[in-house]
C-alpha cells in the first residue's frame, strides 16, 4: 500500500553536507503499525517527513496506491511530539479545525469531534482551553484532531516522548486500541526499544551516518500487549542487541574515549530510550 523506494537524501549547508538517507526502501501493507527505531540522527524524522510530503527526497520515491507522493495530503497526517494546538480554540474548536478547513459540515464535523473525543476519553474536556490540559491531555486532543481528517495512513514522530512514563504507557495502551478499531496504517518513530516492541507489527531498525534499514523484525507478540509481560522484555532485549551496535557507532563519534555501553546501564535498558539526545 505505502511504498518507499530507493530514497536518499542529502542536505547541503554552510557547515557542510549531510546525508541521513541513503536508498532506504520499505512496502508497508494497509493497516500495518510500523515502527522506525534507531539512534538520534539516523533519519528517523527525515524518513517520516519525506513520506508526509514536508520534505523531498533527493533520489527515489514514495508510492500511496500506487501514486506517487508529490507533497502532503489528507490521506496522510502527521502527528509530533509538540501537540500543535491552537491556543485560542477550545478543545472542540481545535479538533475541528481541520474538517472545517476541508469544508466538512458543521453538523457532521461536531458529531465526528465528539465521537473521536470519546475515542481518546476527552469529551468531558470538550470545552475546555488548551492551557487547562496536561501534556498528556494535549496529545490525545491532537490524536483525535488526526483521526477526524480519515486519513488511511497516520505518521506520529515521537508523540508520546515529552510526557511522564505513567501518562506515557497510558497512551501506548489507547494507541493500540486506536489503532485496532481504526485500521489505520501507522507509521511511529520512537528511541523507545520497548515502546516500539509493544506498538508494532514491524520494527524497522535504522542505522546511522547514512541512515539505512539495519534490520526489519517481525513482532509476532498477540495482542493487546503489555510492558510487563515476559514475552515483551524478552523481545525487547533482541531487539536491544539489534540497536546496541548502532548507538555504539554513535557514541563513539559523539562520546569521550572513556565511555562504555556495557558500563552505562542506563543506555543498555530497553527501557530506556535507547540513544535519546546523543
Ligand atoms: N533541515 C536540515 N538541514 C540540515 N541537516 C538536517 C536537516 N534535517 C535533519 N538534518 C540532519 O540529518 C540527520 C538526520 O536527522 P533526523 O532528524 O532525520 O534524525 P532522527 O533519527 O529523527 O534523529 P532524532 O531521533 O534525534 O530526532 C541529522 O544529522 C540532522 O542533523
Amino acid at each position: 500500500m505505502l511504498k518507499v523506494e530507493n530514497v536518499s537524501k542529502v542536505f547541503n549547508s554552510k557547515r557542510g553536507t549531510a546525508k541521513p538517507l541513503e536508498k532506504v526502501s520499505l512496502d508497508i501493507k494497509r493497516g500495518e503499525f510500523i515502527c522506525l527505531l534507531g539512534p538520534s540522527g539516523c533519519g528517523k524524522s527525515t524518513l517520516l517527513n519525506i513520506i508526509a510530503g514536508l520534505e523531498k527526497a533527493s533520489e527515489g520515491e514514495v508510492y500511496l496506491r500506487d501514486k506517487r507522493v508529490e507533497g502532503t495530503g489528507v490521506d496522510r497526517v502527521v502527528m509530533f511530539q509538540e501537540s500543535g494546538l491552537f491556543p485560542w480554540l477550545n478543545v472542540m474548536g481545535n479538533v475541528e479545525f481541520g474538517m472545517k478547513i476541508a469544508g466538512v459540515p458543521k453538523e457532521e464535523r461536531e458529531e465526528k469531534a465528539l465521537r473521536y473525543l470519546k475515542m481518546v476519553h476527552l469529551s468531558k474536556f470538550k470545552d475546555a482551553y488548551i492551557h487547562e490540559l496536561s501534556g498528556g491531555m494535549r496529545q490525545r486532543v491532537a490524536l483525535a484532531r488526526a483521526l477526524t481528517l480519515d486519513s488511511d495512513v497516520l505518521l506520529m514522530d515521537e508523540p508520546f516522548a515529552a510526557l511522564d512514563s505513567q501518562t506515557k504507557s497510558l497512551l501506548q495502551q489507547e494507541l493500540q486500541k486506536i489503532w485496532w478499531e481504526t485500521k489505520k496504517t501507522i507509521i511511529f518513530v520512537t528511541h523507545n526499544v520497548e515502546e516500539a516492541v509493544l506498538l508494532a507489527d514491524r520494527v524497522i531498525v535504522m542505522s546511522a551516518n547514512p541512515g539505512k534499514i539495519k534490520r526489519d523484525i517481525k513482532i509476532e507478540l498477540s495482542r493487546p500487549r503489555k510492558l510487563e509481560s515476559v514475552d515483551l522484555t524478552y523481545v525487547a532485549s533482541e531487539v536491544m542487541k539489534v540497536l546496541k551496535e548502532e548507538v555504539e557507532k554513535v557514541a563513539s563519534r559523539e562520546f569521550d574515549n572513556d565511555w562504555n555501553i556495557e558500563k552505562d546501564s542506563i543506555l543498555y535498558s530497553p527501557d530506556s530510550d535507547m540513544g535519546a539526545g546523543l
